[in-house]
């Protein structure tokens, strides 16, 4: 597949999911100096099946050579292609309250391509603030930080119930991806996409596997000497016995103690 292919073949949802992280084992494997690899490898890196990660390689039109595997080098590159890392984007952070804060000050987008222009909100405690070294400015700027032909990524941070005002302003001042982090479905034209970040229903989907497992084992152990729980021990029975003593184990960090 050349380069003028690129953007114009189906890839499938699932497949681009996994594409970033096929492009950091990647750069991870070329700063070790590694000029080639084989499908296991690549996908015993990123955690996926190599059947997986050799079809999704196919949608690419990446097929590796038999015996030797895929040329590091020119599979980063087609990726990065693919998922438009080789041009550089404009973010725009709106809502800098709590996360907002976080997310400008996050070192990683610059090195993915990812440039942070402008920061926006509408809470007189925060505009005029300097954040990671940009100014906090009322949505009323928003026209003067896009710049035409240059797409901008609008990232919403602000509470649920402003989230869809905000991304309209966002979407009227020319945006056409949207990352939104406020729990709520925004509606939006057929030709803006929206991506939803929602580490909750992350959490959720854990404690649903966690739980899962917990029944499983329960269910699969040998006879205990006390009464042993039935397949209709209940959820909360379940969390109360797995979940540790305040304090008794984790990481030692030097924030400890610290009240956030
Ligand atoms: N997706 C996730 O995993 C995740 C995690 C944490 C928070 N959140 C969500 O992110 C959002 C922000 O959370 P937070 O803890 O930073 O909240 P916060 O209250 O600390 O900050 C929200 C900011 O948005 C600003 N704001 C409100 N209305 C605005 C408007 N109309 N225009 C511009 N700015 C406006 C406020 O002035 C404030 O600075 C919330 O919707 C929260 O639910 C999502």
């Amino acid at each position: 597949m050349d380069e003028d292919e690129v953007g114009t073949v189906d890839v499938p949802e699932a497949t681009v999911a996994r594409l970033p992280q096929y492009l950091r084992a990647l750069s991870t494997l070329a700063e070790a100096g590694l000029r080639t690899v084989s499908s296991e490898a690549l996908a015993d890196a990123v955690g996926v099946g190599s059947a997986k990660l050799r079809k999704d390689l196919s949608h690419l039109g990446s097929y590796g050579t038999r015996g030797v595997g895929y040329d590091v080098e020119q599979l980063h590159r087609q990726i990065a292609d693919h998922l438009g890392q080789t041009t550089s984007w404009n973010v725009v952070i709106v809502g800098i309250g709590n996360l907002g804060h976080a997310l400008a000050g996050y070192g990683g987008f610059a090195s993915r391509g990812f440039r942070v222009v402008g920061l926006f909100d509408d809470g007189a405690h925060v505009v005029g603030e300097v954040v990671s070294g940009l100014p906090v400015r009322p949505l009323d700027d928003l026209p003067s930080v896009l710049r035409p032909g240059e797409p901008t990524i609008g990232v919403l941070a602000v509470p649920a119930e402003h989230a869809q005002v905000v991304c309209d302003r966002l979407v009227a001042a020319g945006v056409t991806s949207v990352l939104n982090f406020a729990p709520t479905v925004l509606r939006v034209p057929a030709d803006v996409d929206v991506r939803k970040v929602d580490l909750a229903s992350e959490l959720q989907i854990l404690a649903f596997h966690a739980q899962r497992r917990a029944v499983r084992s329960t269910a699969a152990a040998p006879a205990p000497t006390a009464p042993a729980p039935t397949a209709t021990t209940s959820v909360p029975a379940l969390q109360r016995s797995r979940r540790p003593a305040l304090g008794a184990t984790g990481p030692v960090l030097d924030r400890v103690g610290e009240v956030v």
